[in-house]
């Protein structure tokens, strides 16, 4: 993973949202309010949606040098030239997407509440892990919970570490203070009535 892209910040994941140029509208206010990474995730796309929406996102990105990680799919990820993929438990080995993606592509891997499924990630490659849900999440209310000790457990990983699910600006501190370098928030942000404002007090978190 090139040492360009920031460590710490807010990780914004979008909604399922059919409609592009709204798509484009709420991802760009976020950006601007100073999300560091974008992931793009769609779970209501088909593949030619998902394939128009991923390249229009990457563009956007560039404009505000944040890089683009694809959800689910690394082969969408190499075909537009995006920054890298995530993979979940049911989303493909790590070890062949880290094979095939270009050097320098971010991998990132769902490890949910497992440090040895963390382990396993990193040997395979992964540039980050991600951990969760550590709240009640609105957007995947079956998720596995997750503690915040698995953040300072996984530290000795040496890979950043990603908290995600249910993440408010309000319940976000104890999270930064355990050891999570990046907050990973869908509906935390596209949910509130000013997305803008709620990116800069998730930032907040990060210099309290
Ligand atoms: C940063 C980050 N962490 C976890 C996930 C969840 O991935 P997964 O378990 O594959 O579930 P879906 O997102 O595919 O529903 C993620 N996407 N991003
Ligand atoms: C996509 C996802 N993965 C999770 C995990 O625990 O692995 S929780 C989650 C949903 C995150 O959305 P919100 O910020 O709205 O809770
Ligand atoms: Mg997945």
């Amino acid at each position: 993973m090139s040492p360009a892209w920031p460590r710490q910040g807010l990780y914004a994941i979008t909604p399922d949202e059919r409609d592009t140029a709204r798509l484009l509208a709420r991802v760009g206010t976020v950006l601007q309010a100073g999300a560091v990474w974008l992931q793009y995730r769609n779970k209501d796309a088909d593949d030619g949606l998902r394939g128009e929406q991923a390249r229009e996102l990457l563009t956007l990105c560039r404009r505000h040098g944040v890089p683009l990680i694809v959800n689910d799919d690394w082969r969408l990820a190499a075909a537009i030239g995006a920054d890298g993929a995530h993979l979940g438990e049911d989303d493909g080995e790590l070890a062949s997407a880290r094979a095939a993606l270009p050097a320098g592509a971010i991998l990132g891997a769902s490890c949910y509440d497992d440090l040895a499924l963390a382990r396993r990630a990193a040997a395979a490659g992964a540039d980050y892990i991600a951990f969760g849900a550590f709240f009640p999440s609105p957007t995947k209310p079956n998720a596995r919970r997750a503690s915040p000790a698995l953040l300072r457990d996984s530290a000795a990983l040496g890979l950043p570490r990603v908290a995600i699910g249910g993440i408010t600006p309000d319940n976000a501190g104890p999270l930064v203070e355990a050891g999570a370098d990046l907050l990973a928030v869908i509906s935390g942000v596209f949910d509130a009535d000013d997305p803008g404002a709620a990116v800069r007090r998730y930032l907040a978190a990060f210099t309290h």
